[in-house]
Order: C-alpha cells, then sequence, then structure tokens
C-alpha cells in the first residue's frame, strides 16, 4: 500500500552491482565499493586500459585485452573504442541493479 511504499532515492536507483570477475577488474583500476554507477564504471575500465596499457601507442582507439582479464570478460583479442556494443554487452552479463 502507498504508506509503506519503500523509498529509494534518485541516487539510488541507478546504483549497479558488478559481478566478481568484474570488480575485481574496477578495484585493480582504483574503485572502491562494491556498487557503481555505469558512468563510474566506464570511468575505472578506461583507467584500467590506460593503467595495463592495453591501448595501442600508435593507434590509440585500439584495445588489445587478448591474454588480460578484461579480454577474458569480453572473449575479445582485441576491440575499437569507436565501437562500443561489445563493451556493452559485457555488461548487461556484468552488472545487476543493486536497488533495494
Ligand atoms: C569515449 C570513451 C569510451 C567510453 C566507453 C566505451 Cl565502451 C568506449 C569509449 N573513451 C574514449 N577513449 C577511451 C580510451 C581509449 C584508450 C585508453 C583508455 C580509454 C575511452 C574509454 C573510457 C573513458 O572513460 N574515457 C574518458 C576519456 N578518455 C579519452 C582517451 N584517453 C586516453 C586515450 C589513449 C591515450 C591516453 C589518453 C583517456 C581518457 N572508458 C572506457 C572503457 C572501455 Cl571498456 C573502453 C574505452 C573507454
Amino acid at each position: 500500500a502507498a504508506e509503506n511504499a519503500c523509498r529509494i532515492t534518485l541516487g539510488q536507483v541507478n546504483q549497479m552491482r558488478p559481478r566478481l570477475p568484474l570488480l575485481k577488474i574496477l578495484q585493480a583500476a582504483g574503485a572502491q565499493g562494491e556498487t557503481f554507477t555505469l558512468k563510474e564504471v566506464m570511468h575505472y575500465l578506461g583507467q584500467y586500459i590506460m593503467v595495463r596499457q592495453l591501448y595501442d601507442k600508435r593507434q590509440q582507439h585500439m584495445v588489445y585485452c587478448g591474454g588480460d582479464q578484461l579480454g577474458e570478460l569480453l572473449g575479445l583479442e582485441s576491440f575499437s573504442v569507436k565501437d562500443p556494443s561489445p563493451v556493452y554487452d559485457m555488461l548487461k552479463r556484468n552488472l545487476t541493479s543493486a536497488a533495494m
């Protein structure tokens, strides 16, 4: 009923909980905690790629993740940052809503 409807704030509704393999990658990039917004997940994945030097120094839109945990999660040896679809597919498999 309306009087005991649970109240969640806007901030809570977009928190996502990564599955363990993705959480470990985010933590390797400096993430704290267990729930993140999609923006935070993308930020930490970008940091991870930078820190692990997975991008090509000359063709900086190319990411070579074969042999890295990121490549395991994506199921790819490499991808271009210009085509985010494989990353979104991986996130669909590895993020669950943390609301409530
Ligand atoms: C638009 C955005 C993006 C975001 C999501 C997706 Cl699915 C594709 C693309 N993007 C554009 N280039 C990159 C990028 C390129 C090489 C190395 C690291 C990041 C990113 C990525 C960011 C990010 O948070 N980007 C902030 C600004 N970036 C500019 C590029 N900068 C580096 C480029 C290489 C040379 C050093 C600077 C780092 C900051 N997060 C990502 C996570 C993944 Cl799984 C893949 C790529 C990125």
